[in-house]
């Protein structure tokens, strides 16, 4: 550790705080984790960096110095530990971009950010090729569709209980199509994603998300096919899901892993 290190605060110890970290610390990244927040401070947590203060709020920030805070937490802590970074002039990292289908959110989010000069990122996540479709959408674009298939026991707990019996599927179903909007505010902890998509393209209401349970999937694919003025583009991901959270697939970590890597060091890539 140095005192050039890039300091972050990370809000989230679940399958991709706690790997997010794991590997800055597997990899030696220049990188000081000066707090980690969560909601629990009493709770038992393991692998925490020796050096990190464990904290249950944003109030507990007042006095903590960092350059980036890195949300993986969940939809509702968004808003909170937000806005507290922003008005600290930290850059803001987003896993819970399913909290931006609120217009209300994101417009205090940028209001904050160009207040105080940080930034908002949003990195790719569980996709790719969020490049080539966020470039391609500065011309007319026709389409996107977005399907996300996933393991059946991923959409366990999830709305999908309510239209099928995922245990008693013997084939792939697709319970859910519609707008991008629809897919992250009924799904939020396995279509963040979708808002990823529209926000690049085409917009929450006009990215078209099918999502289906796959009794017979290991991994979380996501399909992305767009049309528009720049050509075509089809970009399929088979993504190994995360220990921690069979939601969450170990490319959205990697995600937030290059995010941080890419602000300590000198080069982006
Ligand atoms: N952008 C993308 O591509 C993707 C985004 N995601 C999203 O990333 C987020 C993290 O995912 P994952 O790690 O798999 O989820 P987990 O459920 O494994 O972990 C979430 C963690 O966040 C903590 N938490 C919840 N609310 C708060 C809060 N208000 N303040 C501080 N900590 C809080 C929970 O703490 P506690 O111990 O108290 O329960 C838990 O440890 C989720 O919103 C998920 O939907 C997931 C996959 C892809
Ligand atoms: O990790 C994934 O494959 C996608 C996901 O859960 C999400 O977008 O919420």
């Amino acid at each position: 550790m140095s005192g050039s290190d890039l300091r972050v605060v990370l809000v989230g110890w679940g399958a991709i705080g706690a790997r997010v970290a794991g590997l800055l610390a597997a990899r030696a990244s220049p990188v000081r984790i000066v707090a980690v927040g969560v909601r629990d401070t009493g709770a038992k947590r393991q692998g925490l960096p020796p050096d990190t203060r464990l904290i249950a709020g944003p109030e507990a920030l007042e006095g903590i110095e960092a350059d980036l805070l890195v949300e993986a937490a969940g939809r509702a802590a968004l808003r909170p530990w937000a806005m507290a970074a922003l008005a600290r002039g930290w850059d803001l990292a987003i896993a819970s971009t399913s909290a931006l289908t609120d217009a209300d959110l994101l417009a205090d989010l940028r209001d904050q950010a160009k207040a105080t000069g940080a930034q908002i990122l949003i990195p790719p996540g569980a996709l790719g090729g969020i490049d080539a479709l966020a470039a391609a959408s500065r011309l007319n674009m026709d389409m996107v569709r977005h399907e996300i298939v996933k393991p059946a026991r991923a959409w366990a707990g999830t709305a999908a209980e309510e239209v099928c019996d995922l245990a008693a599927l013997t084939a792939p179903l697709t319970f859910f199509e519609g707008s991008a909007r629809q897919a992250a505010d009924r799904f939020p902890q396995n279509a963040n994603v979708a808002v990823i998509s529209a926000m690049a393209g085409i917009g929450l209401d006009r990215t078209m998300v099918a999502l289906t349970a796959d009794p017979g999937a290991t991994m979380n694919r996501h399909s992305i096919t767009a049309r528009g003025d720049f050509g075509t583009m089809t970009i399929t991901l088979e993504n190994r899901p995360l220990a921690g959270n069979p939601k969450s697939s170990e490319l959205t970590a990697l995600s937030l892993l290059r995010l941080i890597e890419n602000r300590a060091g000198g080069l982006v890539i």
